[in-house]
């Protein structure tokens, strides 16, 4: 079994009524990082949470923040979501007709850089900046919506991504989004999966702290 792969809850499924209680149970869990999406309503159809919420967030998080910007322009934020302590800055290849100079701001400013990548687009398209990237995350649904079913085709595009990162020479990590659970978390770390998001696994289980103990060991 291995002993390093990553789990990442999405906040994205937490009771917002009652946010601190959810973020003491991850605080407590095993979960290596806190995974946030935020959402423009123009490059996804739907929106989130943004600042105001990500700033209360922040400051009761004890894990790491993983920041899933689904956002037309993310680079006019970057020194906004620097200044929350973030440690991992995701951006989408779809939303990024710049995404060299957008990798090389997000690095300058201190954080570390991921390209996420739609369940439609090639991993091909990241053979240029891959060297670049201290993270890739593939969307295993498509992004804008928590509780979707797994899309299996991400299982080939993690294997490819695995070859790419190989032949490139790269260290980007390899993460996945989309319809984690407990059936589909073994499936992915055999394919080679660095990190687990899940959101509704983990947020509505009755027992998020033994979830996330499951996930963890998949
Ligand atoms: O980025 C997204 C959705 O766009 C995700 O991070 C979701 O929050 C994952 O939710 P589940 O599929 O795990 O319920
Ligand atoms: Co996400």
């Amino acid at each position: 079994m291995r002993n390093d792969l990553k789990i990442a809850p999405s906040l994205l499924s937490a009771n917002f009524a009652n946010l601190e209680k959810d973020l003491d149970q991850i605080n407590r869990s095993e979960a290596d990082w806190l995974h946030l999406d935020v959402m423009d309503g123009v490059f996804v159809p739907n929106i989130s949470f943004g600042f105001p919420v990500l700033k209360a967030v922040a400051a009761i998080s004890k894990k790491p923040l993983d920041m899933h910007l689904m956002i037309v322009n993310p680079d006019k934020f970057i020194s906004q979501i620097r200044d929350l302590g973030t440690m991992m800055m995701n951006v989408h290849y779809e939303a990024c007709p710049h995404l060299h100079r957008v990798i090389q701001q997000i690095k300058e400013a201190g954080m570390k850089a991921a390209v996420t990548l739609n369940p439609a687009t090639p991993v091909a398209m990241l053979s240029d900046i891959i060297q670049d990237l201290d993270m890739v995350l593939l969307m295993s649904v498509n992004p804008g919506f928590g509780g979707q079913e797994f899309i299996p085709h991400t299982l080939n595009k993690i294997r490819e991504l695995r070859e790419l990162r190989a032949r490139s020479g790269s260290n980007a990590l390899i993460e996945i989004d989309g319809g984690v659970n407990l059936q589909t978390a073994p499936l992915l770390s055999e394919a080679g999966a660095d990190v687990l998001v899940a959101g509704s696994a983990v947020f509505k289980a009755p027992d998020m702290i033994e979830v996330i103990h499951q996930l963890k060991n998949a």
